[in-house]
């Protein structure tokens, strides 16, 4: 299946120059999710994956079902002031703005092996923010999985993820 072509790209979206990479058009494609899902189970499945750590709000879907499929627990990362518990910030850039995000303080155990899921990788902000904040728990291992990355994107940040076995299904 040529799951690029299923995704829809938006030019000038949100900011001029910015080409969005539109999930919703696979998401609302049953085979097309199906596939996405399946993949990053088969790809995972024998990685003793504990925990997937996925980011608001995108990366949720895939992340979601992925963590169902591969039995494993989900742990969400908001953006700030959206989780109620005791938490751990991290502030980035992205390829369109800057943020703020959050992971509850008790959410990983050094016994963790963690699958961090995006639905996309541009910058790597968004990813290495994640890293940092996962990174805090000191967990076992981490893993990374996008369904899209922009390869064009190139910067310091990505290096820094290459050290980290990743799992992407589309790549521009
Ligand atoms: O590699 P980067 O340059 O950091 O960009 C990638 C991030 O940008 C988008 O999230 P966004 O913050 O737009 O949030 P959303 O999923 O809620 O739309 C996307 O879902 C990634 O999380
Ligand atoms: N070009 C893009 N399309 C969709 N999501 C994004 N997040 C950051 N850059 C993006």
């Amino acid at each position: 299946m040529n799951l690029k072509e299923i995704i829809r790209e938006i030019p000038d979206y949100p900011v001029k120059g910015i080409s969005f990479k539109d999930i919703t058009t696979l998401l609302k494609d049953p085979s097309a999710f199906n596939e996405v899902v399946n993949q990053v189970h088969e790809n995972f499945k024998n990685k003793g994956i504990t925990k997937i750590v996925s980011l608001e709000s995108r990366g949720f879907i895939v992340g979601g079902a992925a963590a169902y499929l591969l039995n494993a627990g989900f742990v969400p990362i908001r953006k700030k002031g959206k989780l109620p518990a005791e938490t751990v910030a991290e502030s980035y850039e992205l390829e369109y703005g800057s943020d703020t995000i959050e992971i509850h303080k008790d959410a990983l155990t050094e016994d963790d092996i963690v699958l961090i899921h995006d639905d996309l990788l541009a910058t790597g902000g968004t990813a290495l923010a994640a890293l940092n904040l996962v990174e805090k728990m000191n967990v076992k291992k981490v893993y990374f999985s996008f369904i899209c990355d922009l390869k064009f994107i190139e910067n310091g940040k990505k290096e820094v993820l290459s050290n980290y076995e990743t799992h992407t299904l589309v790549e521009y």
